[in-house]
């Protein structure tokens, strides 16, 4: 990403973790703004933002950091949102940008939507890029690179205020889509908040069997297992706001899962051989077509921090 004249003047950052920390990150990596003012509630988080680098102010009131600001985005947990957007108000320029970057988006709208003022452009985001890291350490100027962020706007959203908010989000690395946020929540509802509820089930699971003890859970967990403790991993606030929030469709998608499953069960009493490899033989071609499409699973930077990688292989 070369560095050119910067998109933004003033950029504020509402929220200073993996999220918050990572476009921090890719803002100074690319020169996307002359000035990143941030907020978090720790004096411990902001001291350590402005130390790393990724901010070039700490305030101690979101509204402060979201003053004279050109774009601001809020990266705290979905249920936070709806109360920062109220408490910065009252700071927002007109013409400026307000976006987020929440896991669920029409309850976004529902939330945030009540406080923007006329004349700010208020556009929903989503990067579909993360960890199960949190916390202004954990965040990486690669994050974004090669992923997707979805853009939610309500009709009406002037279309100059979208591009220059796809603009930094490219900047950032990213492609750009734009949908409905209902929509939105029901494809995420699929592909990354059922993965997670499954993945914080199986390991609640496993370690809450009486036979087996969770130092063998521990001792003996293969990859497969391995891959859903990284997912129940993930940050409890943030996830727990996610199925709070995207209820409605988690609740569609968790009654096809359990429909399929209770098939799954049924063939596997049955001995009914050919339906398990049938399906075996589908869901292995999902895989190949993620991969084909440049999604590797596999590559450097999915779901790791480089920075962290280094220091791990140093060892
Ligand atoms: N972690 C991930 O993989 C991804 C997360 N997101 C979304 O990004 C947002 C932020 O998540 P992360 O950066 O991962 O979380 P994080 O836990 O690393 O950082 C959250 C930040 O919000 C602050 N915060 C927490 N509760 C707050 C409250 N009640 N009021 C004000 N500030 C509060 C924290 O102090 C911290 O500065 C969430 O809405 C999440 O859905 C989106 C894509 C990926
Ligand atoms: O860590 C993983 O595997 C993820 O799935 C990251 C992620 C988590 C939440 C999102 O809203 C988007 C991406």
């Amino acid at each position: 990403m070369s560095k050119s004249e910067p998109l933004f003047g003033r950029i504020a950052l509402i929220g200073l973790g993996l999220i918050g920390g990572s476009i921090g990150h890719a803002v100074k990596r690319a020169g996307l703004a002359g000035h990143v003012a941030g907020f978090a509630r720790s004096k411990e988080t902001r001291a350590r933002a402005l130390e790393i680098g990724f901010i070039d102010s700490a305030h101690e009131s979101a509204a402060e950091a979201a003053q004279d600001a050109d774009l601001v985005i809020l990266c705290v947990p979905v249920g936070a949102l709806g109360p920062s957007a109220k408490e910065i108000e009252p700071a927002l320029k007109k013409g400026a940008i307000l976006t987020d970057v929440g896991s669920v988006k029409t309850a976004v709208v529902r939330d945030v939507g009540p406080y923007v003022p006329s004349g700010v452009h208020f556009i929903p985001g989503h990067p579909i890029a993360g960890t199960e890291e949190s916390g202004p350490d954990a965040g990486f100027a690669e994050l974004f690179d090669n992923r997707w962020c979805i853009l939610t706007p309500v009709p009406g959203t002037e279309a100059e205020a979208i591009k220059a908010l796809t603009a930094f989000w490219e900047g950032c690395g990213s492609n750009v889509d734009v949908m409905e946020s209902k929509h939105h929540d029901l494809v995420f509802a699929i592909v990354s908040h059922l993965p997670h509820l499954i993945a914080y089930n199986i390991v609640g699971t496993a370690t809450d069997l009486e036979k087996v003890t969770q130092s063998e859970v521990i001792k003996y967990a293969a990859s497969g297992f391995r891959d859903f403790t990284r997912l129940a991993a993930s940050d409890p606030t943030m996830w727990r706001d996610v199925f709070l929030n995207n209820r409605e469709a988690v609740l569609e998608m968790l009654g096809r899962f359990s429909e399929d499953l209770a098939a799954l069960q049924r063939a596997i009493r049955w001995g009914d051989g050919d339906m398990l490899f049938d399906l075996f033989t589908r869901t292995r071609a999902v895989r190949r077509s993620i991969i084909d499409a440049g999604q590797d699973t596999d590559a450097p930077n999915f779901g790791r921090n480089p920075t962290h990688a280094k220091s791990v292989s140093k060892k």
